[in-house]
């Protein structure tokens, strides 16, 4: 059987007394979409640290191409490829050689250097911005652009720490085509995203964290199934709907400014709220992750 590209058991990382990663077990194959999703704070980005081998763990295991980040650093650093979540590019070069300089990074030659920064800005649709400076693209493009330098070393494996934080829904959606197409050509990815529909969307599989745990972990739809399960009666959170529910013996959730119920007859519940309250808000949905998320925190994802 192939070795887990990313392999972590009781990984704890703590900065002085706050405890940021609280003994986590996960494990990541060859070719597989990894996410990470949580909210702020969450530890996604300080897991992500750990396995760049950039801050070393505090306790626990973890193995990185089954090597320790903690004695194998180096090695394990010249195999990967980091977006990060700060934009990092060097505001004072152009496109093609904010590439071809980062390539020296990595010991390839000025030639090949010069060739894959190329097809990458093929592969990105960045070639019209060839000779362009940093400042004159847009939010979308330095994605794409600091998508292209992490894989400029031919990766194994390629780390994304919210790769469309802040783009808009057009942007967002070149980035994930990009992604979609890395991942059916055989690249394994680790990304964290707060973004419920980017985790549904792209990953194979993920965790779900919270206060530097992770709660869950499966396939976005068996995570659904199996938590959900059912549809969704989304209204209005006032404490007469509230009050409604309970005597009727309907279990709800609230989840800031709307009441959930998980139910097998949606039409009847919402059926029954609107004879109740003259032009109620109710809507009937499919289960989703933010469902799941809240199930299980009592919060929504985002604050
Ligand atoms: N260098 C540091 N020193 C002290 N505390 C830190 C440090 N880095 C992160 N933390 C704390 O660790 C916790 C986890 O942070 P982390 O950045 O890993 O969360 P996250 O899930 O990635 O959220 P975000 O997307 O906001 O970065 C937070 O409480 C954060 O304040």
């Amino acid at each position: 059987m192939n070795l887990p590209v990313i392999e972590a058991s009781g990984l704890i990382k703590r900065y002085r007394d706050l405890t940021a990663v609280n003994s986590i077990h996960f494990s990541v194959p060859k070719g597989e979409l990894f996410g990470f999703l949580g909210p702020n704070g969450a530890g996604k980005t300080t897991t992500m640290k750990m396995v760049q081998c950039v801050s070393p763990r505090t306790d626990g295991t973890l193995r990185v191409f089954g090597m320790d980040p903690d004695t194998s650093g180096r090695e394990i650093r010249k195999r990967i490829g980091v977006v990060p979540q700060e934009t990092n590019l060097d505001p004072d070069l152009s496109v093609f050689d904010n590439l071809s300089m980062y390539a020296r990074f990595f010991d390839i030659s000025s030639q090949d250097a010069d060739f894959r920064a190329q097809e990458l800005l093929e592969f990105f649709e960045l070639e019209t911005k060839r000779d362009t400076i940093i400042e004159k693209l847009s939010g979308g493009m330095k994605r794409r652009l600091l998508l292209a330098r992490a894989l400029i070393n031919r990766p194994e494996l390629l780390i994304l720490d919210e790769p469309t934080i802040g783009l808009d829904p057009q942007a967002r959606h070149h980035i994930w085509e990009k992604l979609i197409k890395l991942r059916a050509d055989g690249h394994t990815i680790v990304l964290t995203t707060h973004y419920l529909d980017e985790a549904a969307r792209l990953c194979d599989r993920l965790v779900i964290m919270d206060v530097g745990s992770i709660l869950v972990e499966g396939s976005p739809d068996f995570l659904v199934s199996h938590y959900i399960g059912m549809d969704i009666v989304e209204t209005e959170n006032t404490p007469e709907v509230a009050l409604f529910l309970e005597k009727a013996g309907i279990p709800y959730e609230k989840g800031g400014e709307m009441i959930q119920v998980r139910t097998t007859d949606p039409g009847k519940i919402a059926d029954a709220l609107r004879d109740t309250f003259q032009s109620i808000r109710v809507i009937i949905r499919p289960g989703s992750l933010e469902d799941v998320f809240l199930l299980l925190t009592g919060r929504r994802i985002r604050d």
